[in-house]
């Protein structure tokens, strides 16, 4: 006999832009229409869930299914490293990166039977400085962009564009010492990626040969160069990037896999983690987890 799935549902009500009215009545109605157990529980505004293991287990819950962006994933999935649960999304963020990473579109009907489908496989994530994330995180640009999108009144793609927009005339790079692969050099960089996802979200793939589950980070250096430039190659990479290697110090962008990194952060550039912004730090150790949890793809 199949297995009777147990469905464990949280809704975060303010990511992104859309709608979420009748949410929770359609997706209560249309798993137990399949004779499934479902529970739907608001998600925590400081983003700490240390019950969800105790309730997986009392419940007998098989599949925990998010219904947020980027920010709600790293947060509750945080929390199921190891778990034997099977993860779904139904992307409602601003970005959406590790759900279109793993083909899960944003029309709740589509997501909904992509979770029923049930394709789940493990795949990575990792630390970086004891802090977990399991899309992509970004130290310099993207991170003040972060920073300064978590202070404006409104979500969404929208509010993202006109950030990015805003910042990018005045971003200046920042001074990093990097070391990976047995090799270590110093650069000057707008921005450098870490990133398990392929894209930042919204389908914009600066790591466009990520894969979630190869035991491997995607690191993406932009280094010092005219804005000019800067477009034309964050354009070529985001459409076409190549994996090179670590040595390649003479490109614009530098695109290479590891399993681990150290990146000293000389002029204390700002993070972010999973699109949300994060306290920096002088110094990032990052390690990958390999299979910390199960996520159903499309
Ligand atoms: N019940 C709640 N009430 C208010 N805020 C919440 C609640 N639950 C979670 N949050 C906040 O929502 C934010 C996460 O939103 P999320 O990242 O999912 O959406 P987003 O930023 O719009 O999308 P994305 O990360 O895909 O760009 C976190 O800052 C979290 O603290």
């Amino acid at each position: 006999m199949a297995l009777q799935r147990r469905f464990l549902v949280f809704i975060n009500p303010i990511s992104g832009t859309q709608q979420k009215k009748g949410l929770k009545a359609y997706i209560t109605n249309t798993l137990s229409l399949q004779q499934f157990y479902v529970e739907v529980l608001p998600t925590q505004q400081n983003g700490q869930y240390p019950f969800l293991k105790d309730k997986i287990a009392a419940d007998n819950i098989t599949d925990v299914i998010i219904c947020g962006g980027d920010g709600t994933v790293n947060q509750i999935s945080s929390f199921l490293i190891d778990s034997n649960v099977h993860v779904g999304i139904i992307p409602m963020g601003s970005g959406n990166g590790l759900a279109f990473a793993a083909g899960i579109p944003k029309n709740r009907t589509k997501a909904l039977a992509i979770i029923l489908k049930n394709n789940a496989q493990p795949i990575d994530a990792f630390y970086i400085n004891n802090q977990f994330s399991c899309m992509l995180c970004g130290i310099g640009f993207d991170a003040q962009v972060a920073h300064n999108f978590a202070e404006q009144p409104s979500r969404g793609l929208a509010t993202y564009a006109k950030e990015t927009t805003k910042h990018f005339f005045s971003a200046k790079p920042y001074r990093f010492k990097i070391t990976a692969n047995q090799q270590t050099f110093t650069t000057q960089a707008f921005f450098i990626s870490i990133a398990n996802s392929n894209q930042f979200g919204n389908h914009v793939t600066i790591a466009p040969k990520a894969s979630l589950s190869d035991g491997l980070l995607d690191i993406v250096v932009v280094n010092k160069t005219n804005k000019l430039n800067l477009i034309i190659k964050l354009l070529q990479q985001i459409k076409a990037g190549k994996l090179g290697h670590i040595s390649e110090q003479n490109k614009t962008i530098q695109y290479f896999q590891t399993e681990n990194i150290i990146i000293e952060n000389l002029d204390n550039a700002p993070l972010h983690i999973d699109g949300e912004p994060s306290k920096t730090a002088t110094s990032f150790n990052i390690n990958i987890i390999k299979n910390a949890f199960t996520l159903i793809h499309a």
